[in-house]
């Protein structure tokens, strides 16, 4: 039978899940359509490669490597909940909690030093940061904001913090020796092979990577971040934080940029604690402290040490944070800055969330404070600082009247920064790295010094001429002018220039607004029309994809979750995304509190509708339409009735938004006169929980305002996260129809 598969992930859309999975099993049961859950939770990942370390009950399936698999074949219906990117903190957090569930896997190695640990090291770091979104993803992506949601955020529009022409806030970031100013690029002419190889100043050549193929027409690209340059950067702008009174804030993605950024995380902890390193840095390598998984680590380690020695480290950086700049805080209650750990702070997230609190961050008195946004790397830091000049120039957006972005990503295949992570070095010492094919013909080279960050990246040809064609039809569907963001003065952004302009050929595109603009440009175009009312089209590759998707949805709809987010899969799959947004771990942190989940699923809902449209469309099955159809109606319904979840205990949660969405979904089914069937299936459905909505909610809120457990944060107990996601016996037994 046909079927869709349900992803398992992690912390808050994991719970959420929980408690709405059991009502889209219930309601496609009669309609002949199988839902199958797979497990990627990171938990779940880390035991499917450690099966030689587990019994044979705890064993369990690769379900990721399953759904790679699927994700290339035309019957694949995915929905695919966000997931955690690991940074090494929440891994090795995760790696603890299944050892204390009687797990027995290895920890993970630091500093592997025998052939076992390295091999343990190599499994675990496969699993390390984006791992999941780049396996599944084997289509482009199409994220917009539904009409109903962009209606709802008119009508109850989210705060907006208000701009000022005098706002200090503003984006630093380098002018050379960055990976934009060093980037090389080139289309291959013909399939070959390549290898890239390092050679020192003595000539000693070390193999970085060995031969891989690359297909005709892909498009490869190399650069480096020169460590000097960097440490330079920072230093700047420590001192210029200092003199002019912002805060310190550091914006990166070392999730999905998951070997670049963590490092360069690291060199922003050591410039930020200079002294405390110059003081103590022979200690800290002593007790294995590794400031790429942040400040936080310092913290960790040095609670090993003997009381004296930890109290004069302490006063150390104490005194680093008074000579210092004031730091952006993640949590100023809790003394967590926004150095602390890698993936607390993520760029697509924190940089919009920002811009929406007029270009503010908290200090560490719990007050908001103008802001210096460090991002390292040139490439793409200009569309904030556009952003920002924009909102200082013409005040913060209207979420009332403004207008939408759309966005059409390119993706597929692990398309450009995506499929960098194995290509991606740390420099051992002064030298040069080349690029060389098949017959040694030299494609690239660059020279480089000890501590420098060399990557490459490939695009295919196949997914950008999909990529156009997305492009095309979003742009004639919606009848919106479409911009795509590249930058002609970027190496790699002139060689994807002119495959669109040759595939653009393929399409009759009279009477469109089509256009080629650098990113800054582009944000201005978009900004000012946005500022308008008028919708634009961002058609922009896989870094600008993930920033723009979480930007202009934060601005526009207060959150990314809302997003319709659809991969049309190349081989004629759909993946279906639960919003643009992350798994946002304080919600987990407030369930486990107060017993209250402010999650919205909203992105699920809308998932879930075109899926449901695919299968009907591949299946040729009348009832999954009428199903997805209905479910649009009842999330629009959801909106109009205000039913999605509030923020505080003892008011509607998730599981109170799961109900109304099951009770208007049913009324849906019962009002169509399509399908008799459904019809008379859903009407006594509909009648009991309208009837019992008084009962059903006093049991969804009465167990609020108390700790809840869940027996476990990476891999809670089945038994009770069920019975803590699912409270109201009078729904649960409604629901077995
Ligand atoms: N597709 C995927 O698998 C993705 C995974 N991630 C992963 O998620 C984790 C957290 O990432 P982060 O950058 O903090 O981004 P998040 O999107 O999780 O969080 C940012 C903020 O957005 C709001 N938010 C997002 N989604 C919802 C929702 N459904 N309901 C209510 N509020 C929501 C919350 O803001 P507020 O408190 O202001 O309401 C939240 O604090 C990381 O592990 C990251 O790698 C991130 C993005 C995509
Ligand atoms: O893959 C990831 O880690 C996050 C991806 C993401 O943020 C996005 O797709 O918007
Ligand atoms: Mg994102």
């Amino acid at each position: 039978m046909s079927k869709i598969i349900y992803t398992k992930t992690d912390e808050a859309p994991a719970l959420a899940t929980r408690s709405f999975l059991p009502i889209v099993k219930a309601f496609v049961k009669s309609s002949g359509i199988n839902i199958e859950t797979k497990d990627i939770s990171l938990a779940a990942r880390i035991l499917a490669v450690f099966p030689d370390f587990l019994n044979e009950t705890q064993r369990v399936s690769d379900d990721l490597a399953l759904l790679g698999e699927l994700a290339k074949k035309p019957e694949a219906n995915i929905i695919k909940l966000p997931n955690i990117s690991a940074s090494i903190p929440q891994l090795k957090a995760a790696i603890k909690e299944l050892q204390s569930q009687g797990f027995n896997i290895p920890n993970y190695p630091d500093e592997p030093a025998t052939a076992e640990e390295k091999d343990i090291k190599s499994r675990y770091d496969k699993i390390k940061g984006s791992a999941v979104n780049p396996v599944l993803r084997e289509g482009n992506s199409d994220r917009r904001a539904p009409k109903a949601v962009k209606n709802y955020a008119k009508n109850n529009p989210h705060s907006m913090g208000a701009w000022s022409k005098d706002s200090k806030t503003h984006v630093a970031t380098m002018d050379y020796g960055d990976f934009a100013h060093n980037e090389k690029s080139l289309t291959i002419a013909e399939p070959t092979s390549i290898k890239i190889i390092h050679t020192d100043n003595e000539g000693n050549e070390t193999v970085l990577k060995d031969s891989f193929n690359l297909l005709k027409g892909e498009i490869i690209d190399a650069t480096v971040m020169s460590k000097k340059a960097l440490i330079n950067f920072f230093e700047a702008q420590v001192a210029d934080a200092k003199a002019n009174g912002v805060l310190f804030s550091l914006h990166m993605k070392g999730t999905m940029m998951k070997v670049s950024d963590p490092i360069i995380f690291g060199h922003a902890v050591k410039i930020f604690f200079k002294d405390v390193f110059a003081k103590h840095g022979a200690t800290f390598n002593k007790i294995g402290v590794d400031v790429n998984n942040g400040f936080g680590n310092i913290i960790e380690k040095i609670q090993e040490l003997p009381e004296a020695q930890r109290n004069e480290i302490q006063a150390d950086i104490d005194a680093a944070f008074k000579s210092g700049p004031a730091i952006a805080m993640v949590n100023s209650d809790r003394g967590i800055t926004n150095l602390h750990v890698p993936s607390d702070v993520i760029i697509d997230a924190s940089m919009p969330a920002m811009i929406r609190t007029s270009g503010r961050m908290y200090n560490a008195e719990g007050k908001l404070q103008d802001t210096k946004a460090v991002i390292p790397d040139s490439s793409y830091a200009g569309i904030y600082s556009a952003t920002i000049d924009f909102c200082k120039e013409n005040g913060a957006f209207d979420p009332t009247t403004m207008g939408t972005v759309p966005n059409v990503g390119l993706m597929a295949q692990k398309a450009e920064e995506y499929g960098s992570h194995d290509k991606t070095f740390e420099i051992a010492s002064n030298g040069k790295v080349t690029v060389v094919d098949a017959n040694g013909y030299k494609l690239i080279e660059h020279a480089v010094e000890a501590g420098d960050i060399w990557r490459m990246c490939q695009t295919k040809d196949a997914p950008i001429q999909d990529w156009v064609k997305l492009a095309v039809n979003r742009a004639k569907a919606s009848n919106t002018p479409a911009v795509f963001w590249l930058d002609e003065n970027r190496a790699h952004d002139a060689e994807i220039i002119k495959k669109v302009n040759t595939y653009l050929k393929d399409y009759d595109t009279t009477g469109l607004d089509l256009r080629i603009l650098s990113p800054v440009d582009a944000t201005l175009f978009t900004c000012k029309r946005l500022k308008d009312g008028l919708d634009t089209i961002s058609v922009s590759g896989n870094v600008l994809r993930d920033y723009l998707t979480d930007l202009f949805p934060i601005l526009e709809v207060g959150t990314s979750a809302k997003m319709l987010s659809i991969v049309p899969l190349m081989n004629g799959g759909g993946l279906f995304e639960t919003g643009a947004g992350g798994s946002a771990p304080k919600h987990v942190q407030q369930l486990l509190e107060e017993n209250h989940l402010r999650w919205d699923s909203l992105g699920e809902f809308l998932a879930l509708a075109v899926s449901l449209e695919h299968f009907s469309e591949v299946n040729n099955n009348e009832k999954a339409k009428i199903l997805g159809e209905t479910l649009d109606e009842a999330t629009s319904k959801l909106l109009e009735n205000k039913k999605g979840p509030s923020r505080s205990a003892g008011e509607l949660d998730n599981r109170g938004s799961h109900f109304y969405l099951a009770m208007y979904w049913a009324e849906e089914l019962a009002k169509q006169t399509k399908d008799a069937a459904l019809k008379a299936e859903f009407t006594p459905i509909a009648e009991k929980l309208a009837q019992n909505e008084t009962v059903i909610l006093k049991e969804l809120t009465e167990i609020q305002g108390k700790p809840a457990n869940i027996g476990g944060y990476y891999e809670p107990n089945e038994a009770l996260v069920n019975n803590v996601m699912r409270p109201s016996n009078t729904l649960n037994s409604i629901l077995e129809f």
